[in-house]
């Protein structure tokens, strides 16, 4: 049996970096790479273009998502509107179903 490698680290693209420390996002979708985080831990957060720590953030929950069902919900917890939110993963995740929304809160 293999032991399964608890994320520590997680990037953003840097323009996402200020709606992150102010609160207005409190979610990230991520694809099945990216699904292993675990409730209850903490991550340092870094950006994906260069690597800069901005800060860390404790893993509330990890659920999958179809890339159909998301909705205004979601939109909102990404500080966007859900036209935006959809062209923002089609361009990070083309063509991908099957997601999953990584609720964080901001370690203080
Ligand atoms: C490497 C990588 O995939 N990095 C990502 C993925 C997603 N995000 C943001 C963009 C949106 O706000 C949500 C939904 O995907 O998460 C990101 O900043 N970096």
């Amino acid at each position: 049996m293999t032991t399964p490698i608890i994320p520590t680290e997680m990037t953003f693209f840097a323009r996402f970096e200020s709606d992150i420390l102010s609160g207005k996002k409190t979610i990230t979708i991520r694809d099945e790479a990216e699904r292993h985080y675990v409730p209850g831990t903490t991550v340092d957060v870094s950006t994906y273009e260069d690597g800069r720590w901005f800060c860390r953030l404790e893993i509330l929950s990890v659920e999958p998502i179809a890339f159909s069902d998301l909705n205004d919900f979601h939109a909102q917890q990404e500080n966007m509107t859900l036209t935006e939110l959809k062209a923002v993963i089609n361009d990070i995740y083309p063509g991908i179903e099957k997601l999953y929304v990584v609720n964080y809160t901001l370690v203080k």
